[in-house]
């Protein structure tokens, strides 16, 4: 099953973060994400690219969207052309399954 499919499990402050090695095994079931690490904090990133800026801020609510309804949000930097999502598990200070699962639904909004 695609990791898009699977659900989010709620947030809790004692999950464990995805090791190195998961991340590996997991950002090979994604397409064009990286990782990146800030304050000690990693976390997945992609920026998408489109014509103008309604574009992406169409893109962009889409995302915001599912981020309200699943309960578990992105960082998104919209610009002309340009939307940057950065996912991390604020509670854990890293990266927990559930960032990849909702980085894969990310990708399957993106207009190919
Ligand atoms: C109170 C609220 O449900 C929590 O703060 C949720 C909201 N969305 C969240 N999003 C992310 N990425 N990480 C969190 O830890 C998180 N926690």
């Amino acid at each position: 099953m695609s990791i898009a499919k699977e659900s989010c499990e709620a947030c809790r402050a004692d999950a464990p973060k995805v090791t190195h090695e998961e991340e590996q095994t997991l950002l090979k079931e994604l397409t064009g994400w990286t990782i990146k690490e800030r304050d000690g904090i990693r976390q997945l990133e992609q920026c998408f690219t489109f014509s103008n800026f309604a574009d992406a801020m169409t893109f962009a609510n889409g995302v915001g969207e599912e981020a309200e309804r699943v309960g578990h949000h992105p960082a998104l930097l919209v610009e002309w052309g340009k939307v940057t999502v950065t996912w991390w598990s604020h509670k854990i200070r890293g990266l927990h399954r559930n960032d990849f699962i909702m980085a894969a639904r990310t990708s399957e909004r993106y207009p190919t």
